[in-house]
């Protein structure tokens, strides 16, 4: 059965609509990226999925007991606020230790349980986020440009971890994301998305899609070029290279 399931469904603000008739479904352990413009809606889709947005038309089907786990762009904290690692994950529904232990050696900061959030670099945050949203066990993970901010080697580095969670969880990922290089050779599937789905499938397959193109072209800082010139001579789509995201190593 799927995680769940989105049918024809639309989001207007005001007149204008910012989701036009969206489908889209996910089965565990999926790793599913969504790319698109600046304004094509893409945070709304996550926010209809994780119910913080009404759609005006269509229906959402979850599995039943669907456990998500959300890790947003940053947290707004006051950063002069004395808290540890540790303190921060204990906050939210009173999780019990062994619960905060497995998510933290999850998301990889065990070493940084005790440090005080202030001090901190963007790459360990964000994996402080990531684990804040592995406490409770979710099928689905969600993940809204959790990445920004991150210089290359870290972008690559918390993808690595998202991989990982995934190899030991089983659980499914959605993610929204401009890395697109590093996302798209991390993907089961990609989803490009502006208002409508333009066109979805395995990496290549979007990478060269028109209506890709047509939205990206091959600039975006030129990722899109390097990672085309990487994989434009295989074309065999069965066999993607979902295990060899080593970041700007593999954009060269
Ligand atoms: N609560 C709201 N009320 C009115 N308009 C909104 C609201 N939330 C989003 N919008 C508008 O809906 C459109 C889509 O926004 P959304 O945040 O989903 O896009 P996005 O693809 O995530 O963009 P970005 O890449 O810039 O983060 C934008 O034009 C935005 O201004």
């Amino acid at each position: 059965m799927s995680l769940f399931a989105l049918s024809d469904v639309s989001v207007r603000y005001g007149g204008e609509a910012v989701l036009d008739s969206v489908s889209l479904s996910m089965d565990a352990g999926e790793i599913v990226t969504i790319v698109g413009p600046n304004g094509s809606g893409k945070s709304t889709l996550l926010r209809v999925l994780i119910g913080s947005v009404a759609p005006n038309a269509g229906r959402i089907t979850r599995q039943p007991g669907l456990r998500v786990g959300y890790v947003p762009q940053r947290l707004h904290m006051d950063p002069t606020l004395p808290m540890t690692v540790t303190r921060l994950l204990s906050l939210r529904r009173r999780p019990s230790k062994e619960a905060v232990q497995a998510a933290m050696a999850q998301a990889g900061v065990t070493e940084i349980a005790d440090r005080q959030l202030s001090v901190l670099s963007g790459g360990q945050f964000q994996r402080v986020l990531l684990a804040r949203a592995l406490i409770s066990k979710p099928h689905l993970l969600v993940l809204d440009e959790a990445t920004q901010g991150l210089d290359q080697p870290g972008i690559a580095a918390f993808y690595q971890q998202i991989e990982t969670v995934r190899q030991e969880t089983g659980c499914g990922v959605l993610m929204v994301s401009h890395d697109l290089h590093v996302v798209m050779s991390a993907s089961d599937r990609v989803i490009c998305l502006n208002r409508h789905i333009c066109c979805q499938g395995g990496p290549q397959q979007v990478a060269s899609a028109p209506e890709y193109r047509a939205l990206f072209g091959s600039g975006t800082k030129g990722t899109m070029a390097l990672y085309t010139h990487h994989h434009d001579h295989h074309h065999d789509h069965h066999h993607e290279h979902r295990h060899s995201h080593d970041g700007p190593e593999a954009a060269e």
